[in-house]
């Protein structure tokens, strides 16, 4: 999360140029009640025109610069987020029809302009639904607390923009602003880990052992603040999300709007993206990057799957959550010759970069917290099943520590490692309840309403979907269910467990 507060808006007027327009549209999709459009949306004619009368003024918003935004790093966030709902709220208002999607060229030009400055795709992303999309209730209140982000009230959190203005969409979202804040904190635990590997001795293991207690809610966690750790209480908060998101609304309502495309590889009926405009500025690209937004694309989680050293379990290489594939560390994987990037990769790409960059600085460490429990347990007798295990880089050297020190740190270790493992199963829970759940509703409705013809052929294309391995689709094109229990798994067997 970062530690300012979001811009709510946009300075009206910039070096002259006013940034108000961008804003007013915005405001008026949200109040307008634009309606999602698909092959069975019946739209009255009065919603068809006021849906139209607000793409014309799209179409003929000024082009303006984005020079002046250059200067704070808040402007560029906020004009990203004004852009890109206006984008999703464009392209998914259209009529349904055969032809490409044209992406006017006010919203084209200073879009990919902002995207190629930010290093993010120009689609809504993770940090305009979350990152970058909330506020203080109660500024007065949100003061009294020292502007450090591990010390927001999350009680005190709004949502600035949603699609449907239903309760459920801006509770969807502040779960994870919510889990993203309890994240802080593990960053901060993370951070003295690091500093207390560099150091490596015997004071330095039963630190980091304290630490990982506060982290999973280890053997020594219940005389904590929180029993549960840090990864508990972010499983608490995920759960919470069925208190107030109605999975119905959530998939039939606010999910379709956050639907991107893969541009190299459309589904059927699926329309092109045209970013009309773009050979205006010889420095554009075609973007090939516009999955909608997930919270995979969230870094609290990646991050501490690096920081246990679970990545390569958790998210091997050859885990791109296609189609067929099994979640086998990449050194054993049959799969190999697989050139697709990584999910995990991929995801990055829809990070913010400065979020990007501390993945890569924590996969970097010369001294990983995994080659530092391998290395105590040899220091204290003892050895590990097998050959050798990964994650250990040998780099410590941790003399003489203590049989009982060993332990603690090993048992500490493999609970923050199983509390992840805890969180992944609520998280597979959820995405049963939110879109596993309903997908398989909303295709009994579909084939209760078809003719008797093609209720023999859904019958077998819903058979050989189940023969497939449940190949429903993840926001990001994942293969849902298989992967995110491949995931989970992973994460399982990162365990530690000596001979
Ligand atoms: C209704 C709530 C949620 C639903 C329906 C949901 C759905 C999904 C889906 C479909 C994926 C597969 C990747 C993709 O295709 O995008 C995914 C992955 C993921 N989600 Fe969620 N999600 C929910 C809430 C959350 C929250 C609140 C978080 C935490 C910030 C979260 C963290 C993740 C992570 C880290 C992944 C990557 C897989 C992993 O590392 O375990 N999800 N989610």
């Amino acid at each position: 999360m970062p530690p300012d507060l979001p811009l709510a808006r946009l300075p009206s007027v910039l070096e002259g140029y006013e940034y108000e327009c961008w804003e007013k549209v915005l405001d008026d999709s949200l109040t307008g009640g634009l309606r999602f459009v698909n092959k069975d949306a019946r739209l009255s004619r009065e919603e068809e025109l006021r849906s139209e009368h607000w793409r014309e003024r799209v179409k003929k918003l000024p082009v303006l610069p984005i020079t002046p935004l250059l200067k704070e790093e808040t402007l560029l966030r906020r004009a990203h987020h004004v852009l890109a709902w206006i984008m999703h709220f464009y392209i998914h208002t259209l009529p349904v029809s055969f032809s490409d999607i044209h992406i006017p060229p006010p919203i084209t030009l200073p879009l990919l302009q902002l995207s190629r400055e930010m290093q993010l795709p120009p689609v809504l992303t993770y940090s305009d639904t979350v990152l970058y999309n909330w506020g203080f209730i109660d500024p007065k209140v949100a003061t009294s607390f020292p502007s450090v982000t591990g010390t927001i009230d999350p009680k005190n959190l709004r949502v600035l923009t949603t699609f449907t203005s239903t309760p459920s969409e801006a509770h969807f979202y502040l779960v994870s602003a919510r889990m993203e804040l309890i994240g802080v904190r593990a960053l901060a635990l993370m951070q003295s880990t690091l500093d207390e590997l560099f150091v490596g001795d015997s004071i330095a293991v039963r630190r980091i052992t304290q630490y990982l207690d506060k982290l999973g809610g280890g053997p020594n966690a219940s005389s904590l603040a929180s029993s549960r750790g840090i990864i508990g209480e972010m499983e608490i908060e995920l759960n919470d999300m069925t208190t107030e998101c109605d999975p119905r609304v959530f998939y039939d309502e606010i999910r379709p709007w956050f639907n991107g495309i893969d541009p190299s590889n459309l589904k059927e009926g699926e329309r092109k993206w045209i970013f009309d405009g773009i050979e205006l500025d010889k420095m554009l690209e075609v973007p090939n990057e516009l999955s909608g937004p997930s919270a995979g694309q969230s870094s609290i989680i990646h991050a501490l799957d690096v920081f246990l050293g679970v990545q390569q379990y958790s998210h091997s290489k050859n885990l791109t959550g296609q189609r067929g594939e099994t979640n086998q560390p990449s050194s054993t994987s049959p799969s190999t010759q697989t050139q697709k990037p990584s999910f995990l990769s991929r995801m990055q790409l829809y990070m913010p970069r400065h979020h990007r960059n501390f993945l890569t600085h924590l996969q970097n460490q010369s001294r990983s917290l995994r080659a530092l429990v391998i290395d105590t347990l040899a220091s204290a007798g003892l050895s590990i099943d097998g050959s050798p295990v990964a994650g250990s880089s040998s780099s410590l050297s941790v003399d003489s520590v203590d049989l009982n020190d060993a332990l603690a740190l090993l048992h500490s270790y493999n609970a923050a490692v199983m509390a992840l493992k805890s969180l992944r199963d609520s998280h597979i829970i959820i995405v049963t309840k939110y879109i596993i759940g309903p997908a398989a509703r909303s295709r009994r409705e579909e084939q209760e309403k078809a003719p008797q013809w093609q209720k023999v052929k859904a019958e077998k294309e819903l058979e050989e979907e189940e023969m497939d391995n449940a190949p429903l689709k993840g926001t990001g094109g994942t293969d849902l269910a298989q992967f995110l229990k491949g995931v989970r798994d992973g994460t399982r067997d990162a365990i530690i467990q000596p001979s």
